[in-house]
């Protein structure tokens, strides 16, 4: 009572549980679920409510919980879910009125919760359509609408439901209901025990999810009213069969025969899977079914679960008797589930006709299938013959392919040989290319070679040439302080000259002074002398007042004896300037007697570093007379015995200098000639000879030829000034290098560049150099002034190029001018004072290049020079000289020819090493001296008077 008081309490509160009960049990429309709760149940659902609220749980509660939570879930409202779209709206909200045999109404089942239209589509052709499930709508709400079924489609996914629609479900209570066998199935079946094969359990033919992994969770079963089952799930079972879900037996063995998975429909004909849609829904042909509308309302639910802790059937059922329900409600009750029950009995006759049916149905499809495993045998048959033929072909192919292969082999073979072939054919290309390139380079080597050595040669030569230019500018320095040193000693000797006349001037101002003292004390003494002469004078002069006439006679005759002598003397002048102009007759003559070209030959003596050692042997046979004869001693040679001999070779010349002759001795015979040229003569003196043998030491020293001649010149022609003459000097100084004239005199930078020409005036025999410095020579030491310029000329040009007082010859040009003013005669002389390049010969020289060019030049000079000489001295005077060949001998033409004095120094060295040289010069000589050149003519002209 207690418990119903609170019931009604809680009844009386709006919105509450109860209350919500009460209004249904009053079929009040407060909630759209009429569910009906059994009193019991509604009674342990508030008990627990209130135990909820107060706090306390009810014994059983954890047992009952999740019943409570169904209890809950029950009275919610329904949810729709989608377990199946039909492909035919239309027939999914088609009332479940249709005609069970209806095949385009069969029931169509799905495991897919997702909507499959093709599944359907395709089942069409296979006689199964789709099945609306038999039930209610939400268009009519149902009280216990656990399975609430939908309408349009929509429904919730109740496991129930399914169970209504498949097959299996539809079978009588407590039977399994086994599916045709078919020849198809007989490999499914797994022993006699068991109905359906094991992997056929659960599948296609249930939506009840059997394994744990429903897709819909506990709770959300609950409400949707499916049912899992597994190891946690918890079965939620209607109470409330309703006429389309097919259980209308809330007993426990009822429920059993539901969750049974024998009781599944059988699984359809293979021929039917291989055209289900990849969807996993697939039709079958169902039985008919006949839904049987309950006449009445369905019972209120109970609430049921698999777990042992819920109570079972039997015991909701003495529950339900031991409610206070009332009989009448009762045998209603009881006679509607008899009618039920008969109504399922008439189900199930009608069902089993409908196995029939559907058994028919399975024959003729067996019988379809067979004739299709027929066709497929004969398609077979067909396949198998055109897999022959095909491997006819693939042997055929394979065959082709070998010779192919074959073919490609022995193709092979042939390309591998040609390429072999190519290969040697293009190594023996490659080596002969190789060979070609290494001869070619092989002949560029040697050609490097010869033009490295020829370089290396020239290289040489260029450095030889530049030793001896630099010996030859030491020995040129050693030269110019040898003679600055003469100078030095000179100016020294000059010094002490004036010193001692100072000296001696003062000793003589002295004796002066005393002189003069002595003078003084005379004149002292002299004056009184004087002063007594005077007076005596007087005395005289009165006596001589007395005899002015016999004066008067004494002194004429005194002018007469003047006059006489006066006269005396202008004949004894005339008398000398006749024999002056004989002396010069006779002197000429003289000259001509002794040969207008005369050889001397001079040795020098062995310098300080030339030991005896170095000396060649040289006797001087006459040297204590005539000194005209010189034996030489040739080289060794070695005669046909073996033994050594050496040639003697004696020259004879006009004069033999030994080597302790000194220039003043030389100039001694060759003062005549250098007065030949003041008594209006060409004379020409060169010195022939090697290089070193002393040349420029007898011309050109400070002592040599040229200042001599220079000093006797102005002696002699201060001398000739009493007879009446008077001289002028003018002087040139040339170079003829290399063929071409050089002016010494002039810019040394314009040597070798400025050109001189040499032009004859064959009339009057003169010889005119353009553009040529004439130094007139007003006193004789400006012949040392002269001397000086031309040498530092030489050795600008030599530092230039080489050694050019060796390489060049050089030209002194003494023109000497007379007129007597008494006589009137008037004379013009030449001195050309040469001295001539070094005579070696080429072979010996070893010159190169520039060198070689001078020594040719010099060696056809001097070859000239010898055909000019030779030929004068074959007397061809009026004939052809060969003057032209050389510059040298064109400069020198009036000073070689007939009217011309000419002598030759042949110089010779000291040294063994010079011999050959020396032997060569020496005959060279020989020849010149064995020349006669015809008479010289004087150029002299007397003026008429
Ligand atoms: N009679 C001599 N007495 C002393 N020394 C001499 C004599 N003759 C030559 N010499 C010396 O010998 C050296 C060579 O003489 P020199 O230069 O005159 O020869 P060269 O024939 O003129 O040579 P180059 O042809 O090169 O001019 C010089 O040092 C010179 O002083």
């Amino acid at each position: 009572m207690d418990d119903e008081n609170m019931v009604n309490k809680l009844a009386r509160i709006p919105g509450s549980l109860a209350h919500i009960l009460t209004c249904y049990r009053q079929n009040q429309p407060r909630v759209q679920n009429r569910s009906r709760i059994p009193q019991g149940t509604l009674r342990e659902m508030n008990s627990a409510t209130a135990n909820s609220r107060s706090g306390l749980l009810p014994p059983g509660f954890i047992a009952n919980k999740s019943l409570s939570r169904m209890a809950f879930s029950a009275i919610a409202p329904p949810r729709l879910v989608t377990s199946k779209v039909s492909a035919n709206p239309s027939e999914a909200t088609r009332p479940t009125t249709a005609g069970p045999y209806d095949q385009k109404k069969s029931a169509s089942v799905t495991r897919s919760t997702t909507p499959a239209p093709k599944a359907h589509a395709r089942n069409n052709s296979h006689a199964a359509s789709t099945m609306s499930r038999i039930g209610s709508t939400t268009a009519r709400p149902t009280p216990g609408s656990y399975t609430a079924s939908v309408g349009h489609g929509a429904r919730p996914a109740s496991a129930l439901a399914h169970s209504n629609s498949s097959l299996g479900l539809r079978k009588p209570l407590g039977s399994s209901v086994q599916r045709p066998a078919t020849s198809l199935d007989t490999h499914a079946e797994d022993g006699a025990g068991s109905v359906l094969p094991q992997k056929r359990k659960g599948t296609q033919f249930s939506s009840i999810n059997r394994s744990s992994s429903c897709p819909v969770a506990p709770e959300d079963s609950h409400r949707s009213g499916s049912i899992c089952y597994g190891s946690t799930a918890k079965l939620l079972v209607p109470f409330e069969a309703g006429p389309k879900e097919g259980v209308n037996h809330p007993d426990q063995d009822s429920l059993k025969a539901l969750l049974d998975p024998s009781n599944l429909p059988p699984k359809p004909p293979e021929a039917f899977q291989n055209h289900a849609t990849p969807s996993k829904s697939y039709s079958v042909p169902m039985p008919p079914v006949r839904t049987p509308r309950s006449p009445k309302r369905p019972p209120p639910p109970l609430f049921l679960t698999k777990d042992s802790s819920t109570p079972s059937s039997n015991q909701i059922f003495q529950n339900n008797v031991d409610t206070e329900w009332n009989h009448e409600s009762r045998e209603r009750n009881m006679d509607e589930m008899f009618m039920t029950f008969m109504t399922r009995m008439t189900q199930q006759g009608q069902e089993a006709s409908g196995w029939k049916d559907s058994v028919e149905i399975y024959k003729s499809r067996i019988s379809e299938l067979e004739k299709a495993r027929d066709g497929l045998s004969e398609t077979n048959l067909s396949l198998k013959v055109e897999m022959e033929h095909l491997k006819q072909q693939l042997t055929t192919a394979e065959n082709a392919m070998k010779e192919a292969r074959r073919e490609q082999e022995i193709a092979l073979d042939d390309l591998d040989r040609r390429q072999r072939a190519e290969l040697e054919s293009i190594k023996q290309e490659n080596k002969k290319e190789q060979d070609a390139t290494a001869a070619y380079h092989r002949e560029q080597l040697r050609e490097l070679k010869r033009k490295f050595d020829s370089e290396i040669e020239d290289e040489k030569a260029k450095r030889v040439r530049d030793l001896s230019q630099l010996t030859s500018q030491s020995a040129m320095d050693v030269q110019k302080s040898q003679i600055e040193l003469n100078n030095k000693e000179r100016e020294l000797a000059s010094l002490r000259t004036d010193f001692e006349n100072l000296k001696s001037d003062l000793d003589r101002e002295r004796k002066i002074v005393h002189d003069l003292r002595h003078n003084l004390d005379t004149s002292n003494s002299n004056s009184v002398t004087l002063e007594s002469t005077i007076r005596a004078l007087k005395a005289r002069i009165e006596f001589l007042e007395g005899g002015r006439e016999e004066q008067s006679q004494a002194f004429e005759s005194c002018n007469q004896r003047m006059m006489d002598a006066l006269a005396e003397t202008e004949a004894t002048k005339e008398k000398l300037r006749k024999e002056e102009t004989l002396r010069r007759k006779l002197h000429n003559q003289v000259q001509e007697l002794k040969g207008n070209i005369r050889v001397f030959c001079r040795v020098r003596p062995p310098l300080n570093n030339e030991p005896a050692t170095m000396i060649a042997p040289m006797q001087y046979p006459d040297d204590a007379e005539e000194s005209k004869e010189i034996n030489v001693q040739g080289p060794e040679e070695k005669t046909s015995l073996g033994a050594v001999t050496r040639k003697n070779h004696t020259f004879s010349f006009d004069r033999v200098f030994g080597p302790s002759s000194q220039n003043a001795e030389v100039f001694d015979e060759i003062s005549q000639l250098v007065q030949s040229a003041l008594d209006g003569y060409n004379v020409c003196i060169f010195c022939y000879g090697q290089t070193g043998s002393g040349k420029t030491h007898t011309m050109s020293s400070g002592d040599g030829m040229i200042p001599r001649a220079v000093h006797q010149i102005y002696d002699t022609a201060r001398g000739l000034e009493e007879k009446g003459w008077r001289y002028t000097m003018e002087g040139n100084f040339v170079e003829v290098y290399n063929e071409n004239l050089n002016d010494l005199l002039g810019n040394p930078d314009e040597l070798d560049k400025k050109k001189h020409e040499i032009r004859h005036d064959m009339q009057r025999g003169k010889t005119i150099i353009t553009d040529i410095n004439t130094v007139e020579l007003e006193s004789p030491e400006m012949v040392e002034s002269i001397l000086e310029r031309a040498a530092a000329n030489r050795s600008v040009a030599a530092t230039k190029a080489n050694e050019r007082s060796s390489r060049s010859h050089s030209v002194f040009i003494l023109k000497l001018k007379g007129e007597n003013h008494i006589t009137g005669e008037r004379s013009e002389g030449t001195l050309n004072l040469v001295d001539l390049a070094g005579s070696e010969r080429l072979s010996h020289s070893g010159a190169t290049g520039e060198r070689l060019k001078e020594t040719q030049n010099i060696n056809r000079s001097l070859s000239s020079l010898g055909d000019v000489i030779a030929a004068l001295g074959q007397g061809k005077d009026g004939g052809h000289i060969p003057y032209r060949n050389s510059k040298l001998t064109y400069l020198l033409q009036f000073s070689l020819g007939g009217n011309s004095k000419t002598l030759m120094f042949v110089m010779v060295s000291p040294l063994q090493a010079h011999l050959s040289e020396t032997l060569t010069s020496l005959k060279f000589a020989t020849k010149v001296h064995n020349t006669h050149i015809g008479t010289a003519k004087r150029q002299a002209r007397v003026r008429d008077c």
